[in-house]
């Protein structure tokens, strides 16, 4: 109770940080932010708690303080004309009294304080102190240069927070160096759980993943996390300049670097920024299809042995995808890196020189873009039945890209 304060109460806290993170969203669900006036509300409450409780205890304390000064004052008064002490005794007692009694007013005042600090450092120690599920830095150091195939080898995978609901069931496939996949599937068949998987943010119940024949919970994560480039569906941007945002995680690089690794990725707008690369960005001071290209160059320069794709181009409107698409196209082209690439999107997940399909937590079909279109009654084909009518009713207008692969020369001719 003593090291509590309104923010301690963790629902109501992290409520408004929450409201207030994402307050263009509650606006506009809300049409006038009532969860946030309802949060704000809580530790509103809880704040004229404490206001009350210090305001009794100070003025209690301060009231007593002036009653015992007035008695000594007056007691003094009558000893003064007994004569049975000086006003000189009187006067040292009564600035002792002071001294030693504000001296006690500060001391509770600071031990209040103290209280606060410990109350907020118990929190971060409480986090500290979490012994992570997969330890970060134990394990073998991945050479950056190395390259393997990766395999997925009978997973089966739950989380840990729903024990119980199995979301990878048996799931077997193998991605070849330089090879790139895509995984399609229902909304919820767990094609983002195969890369948090891959990431080693959980590790399978049963089955292994390999990377050059090596099982990865051999690796040490932070060194296994570094060969590996990924690109979410919604990229964090930091605050700083767009160059630090593009070397984050790689602070040695140099700014030729960064500018080819930005080149690559399309990010042709920030040279139309007046400071270019030095321009000060905020978390969401880019657009979608920047953001997401920003992220494409920032794995782009650790020169990632696998990159992971997950959704980059999902939320983008029809020119950034076409950006993005363009520069994910540079990356497999150059077939130096392994693509595995999470996708709803059509034109994205065509580029791909193999697809998989994940339904029920398996692997239900496997092949070029150009066999699973054509093959009668394919689960791909049911999937991506709308846009694959859509892309027929464009045909004539839309245009595939580059196709430097064979998979790509298949796919052009079937679009
Ligand atoms: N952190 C988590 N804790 C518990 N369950 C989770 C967690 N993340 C995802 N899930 C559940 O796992 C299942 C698979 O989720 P996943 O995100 O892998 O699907 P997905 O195929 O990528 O979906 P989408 O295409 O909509 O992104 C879902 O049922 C989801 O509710």
């Amino acid at each position: 109770r003593l090291t509590g304060s309104p923010w301690r109460d963790d629902e109501s806290s992290t409520g408004v940080t929450l409201c207030i993170a994402h307050c263009s969203s509650v606006q506009c669900i809300t049409t006038g932010g009532h969860k946030v006036y309802e949060k704000v509300g809580n530790v509103l409450k809880l704040a004229r708690k404490e206001a009350i409780a210090s305001g009794i205890f100070f003025g209690t304390t301060g009231w007593s303080g002036n009653v015992t000064l007035l008695a000594l004052l007056a007691y003094g008064g009558t000893l003064v004309s007994r004569g049975t002490i000086s006003v000189g005794d009187l006067t040292s007692l009564l600035l002792y009294t002071v001294y030693v009694g504000s001296g006690l007013q500060m001391l509770t005042v600071f031990f209040s304080s103290i209280m606060r600090g410990i109350g907020a450092g118990v929190r971060i120690f409480e986090l500290l102190d979490r012994t992570p599920a997969i330890p970060p830095d134990v394990g073998a150091d991945v050479d950056s240069s190395r390259r393997g195939p990766i395999r997925f080898e009978r997973i089966s995978f739950e989380y840990p927070s729903r024990k119980g609901v199995q979301i990878l069931k048996d799931l077997d496939f193998e991605v070849a160096i330089g090879e790139s996949v895509a995984i399609v599937g229902q909304s919820g068949s767990g094609k983002s759980s195969i890369n948090a998987l891959l990431m080693r943010y959980y590790d399978p119940v049963r089955g292994k993943i390999t990377f050059d024949g090596q099982d990865i919970r051999e690796f040490k994560p932070s060194s296994w996390r570094h060969i590996i480039g990924v690109v979410p569906q919604d990229p964090v941007l930091f605050t700083g300049t767009i160059a630090s945002n593009i070397a984050y995680g790689n602070e040695d690089a140099t700014r030729e670097q960064i500018e080819a690794a930005a080149r690559e990725a399309n990010c042709e707008f920030v040279w139309g920024m007046p400071q270019g690369f030095d321009t000060e960005i905020g978390r969401l001071s880019l657009s979608g299809g920047q953001r997401q290209r920003l992220a494409i160059a920032r794995a782009l320069l650790k020169k990632p042995a696998i990159l992971a794709l997950d959704e980059a181009t999902s939320s983008l409107d029809a020119t950034s995808e076409h950006r993005v698409n363009d520069a994910i196209d540079k990356i497999l082209r150059s077939r130096q890196t392994t693509c595995i690439i999470v996708a709803h999107r059509l034109s994205t997940i065509a580029r791909a020189e193999r697809i998989v399909v994940l339904e029920d937590g398996h692997i239900t079909e496997s092949g070029t873009y150009r066999q699973l279109v054509n093959k009668k009654d394919s689960r791909f084909r049911t999937l991506m039945a709308a846009q694959l009518n859509a892309a027929a009713g464009e045909s004539l207008i839309y245009k595939p890209p580059e196709p430097s692969l064979k998979a790509g020369r298949e796919r052009e001719e079937d679009l």
